[in-house]
């Protein structure tokens, strides 16, 4: 069985999806669970959100999910981050990779965020979405982990203990054997990790092959669909989509992609600015919001409740309260309103963000989920195991324009 520790729910989800699509059975689970696991499965995912927590906050998570995925059954281990290698300095990809390597007595690993599907590829160690560097993505401004380098080796060298190597493309195309043999060399050569090259699908397809045998693989979702098709031989997915019922969006991204979503869909529906001021003074802001969204939710779409704004004014608001203080009273504000609406009749959930959406799961507090139908490559509808609620986690860049009305336009 492969267990999979992800750092972000949106990202658990997106490998969740992929997973599943290639035929493995699999279950996402809301933390580490408490018991043991209780249905079959060929893939456990684990949520986290440790991305930006204190490092040896993620650490402990990470060790605790790595334990609970041992304890039941787990023999290959895959730490998943995201596709834009979202982390500090500081960690917590490093740090984390580090710390799951020592508990597991092994001296190795790969890098491998690519997702081509989704633009996301890697050319010489440096990561690039679409065409341009991950540094001119948009990417150096997001709110919590701004990515101002595209380079790798440079980022890992940078948050982890030992030293990064690379696997070019000119190696990878060669085959799954000759990869295991650059793998050899570089652990002679006394490296930890290897950044290994990914312009397409074909390079992930040898690098699953090359893998097989590793204990812990470390990279975004691109990679573990082809080792799902490797381990699945054909298994059937039954995908399922929500049933048509009270829905709400909570958009917490400020990435270019829900920006751009968030207007298409303000076009379309009834939408509220979630205002940090008011999040940060007023004691009945969140009755205020709730009030506001069971006023509007008979419309042909659902409401949306945003706190997205473009980065120049991110900046703004960052400079004036403080990019802490924001964006937690956000994301606090966006978890009471979930529960609120959960607790009113509220069935189908569509958040934007992976932040966001952890903390909207979190305090909805279901064990896990059923993976269902893609509404956009590595988001999924999601079921809860212990409850009538359909769940939609968007990745902050991922989905097309129209991904919110496209979401409820799957509803049957
Ligand atoms: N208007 C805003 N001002 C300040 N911080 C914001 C604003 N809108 C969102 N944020 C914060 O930015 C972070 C976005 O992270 P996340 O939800 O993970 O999105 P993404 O998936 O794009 O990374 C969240 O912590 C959120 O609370
Ligand atoms: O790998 C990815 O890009 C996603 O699965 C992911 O982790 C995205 O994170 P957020 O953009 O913070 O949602």
């Amino acid at each position: 069985m492969l267990g999979v520790i992800a750092d972000d729910f949106t990202g658990a989800s997106d490998i969740a999806s992929f997973l599943v699509e290639n035929g493995l059975r699999t279950v996402q689970m809301n933390g580490v669970p408490t018991g043991a696991l209780e249905q079959e499965a060929d893939a456990i995912v684990i949520s986290l959100k440790s991305r930006s927590n204190p490092v040896a906050e993620a650490i402990q998570q990470s060790l605790a999910a790595l334990h609970w995925l041992q304890k039941n059954g787990a023999t290959q281990f895959y730490f998943k981050y995201c596709s834009t290698f979202d982390s500090t300095a500081e960690g917590n990809i490093g740090p984390v990779t580090d710390a799951l390597l020592d508990e597991l007595n092994e001296d190795f690993t790969i890098i491998t965020p690519a997702l081509p599907v989704n633009g996301r590829t890697i050319f010489n160690g440096y990561l690039f979405v679409g065409q341009v560097l991950l540094n001119e993505s948009g990417m150096q401004n997001h709110p919590i982990t701004p990515m101002t380098d595209a380079n790798l080796l440079r980022l890992m060298d940078r948050q982890a203990k030992g030293k990064t190597g690379l696997v070019p493309y000119a190696d990878v195309i060669k085959g799954a054997d000759h990869v295991k043999h650059c793998f050899e060399q570089l652990k002679q050569q006394g490296y930890r990790y290897a950044v290994v090259d990914a312009v397409d699908n074909s390079q992930l397809d040898v690098l699953a092959q090359a893998v097989d045998e590793m204990k812990l693989v470390t990279g975004g979702s691109g990679l573990a669909a082809y080792m799902a098709q490797h381990k699945a031989q054909g298994k059937q997915h039954q995908a399922f989509v929500p049933t048509k019922n009270k829905t709400v969006i909570l958009s917490g991204s400020c990435s270019v992609m829900t920006n751009k979503q968030v207007a298409d869909y303000q076009a379309k529906a009834a939408s509220k600015w979630l205002d940090v001021e008011q999040a940060l003074t007023r004691d009945d802001y969140v009755e205020t919001l709730f009030n506001w969204v069971v006023e509007h939710l008979d419309g042909a779409y659902a409401p949306l409740v945003y706190a997205t704004v473009p980065p120049e004014q991110l900046k703004q608001i960052q400079q004036k309260f403080g990019a802490d203080i924001a964006s937690q009273a956000i994301e606090r504000t966006f978890a009471q309103l979930a529960g609120r609406l959960r607790d009113y009749g509220v069935t189908n959930f569509i958040t934007a963000g992976g932040e966001t959406s952890s903390i909207v799961v979190q305090q909805l507090g279901f064990k896990g989920f059923r993976i269902g139908k893609q509404i956009a490559p590595g988001v999924p509808w999601l079921a809860a195991l212990d409850a009538p609620i359909y769940l939609a986690l968007k990745s902050g860049n991922f989905g097309k324009e129209a991904f919110f009305s496209q979401a409820q336009e799957m509803m049957q």
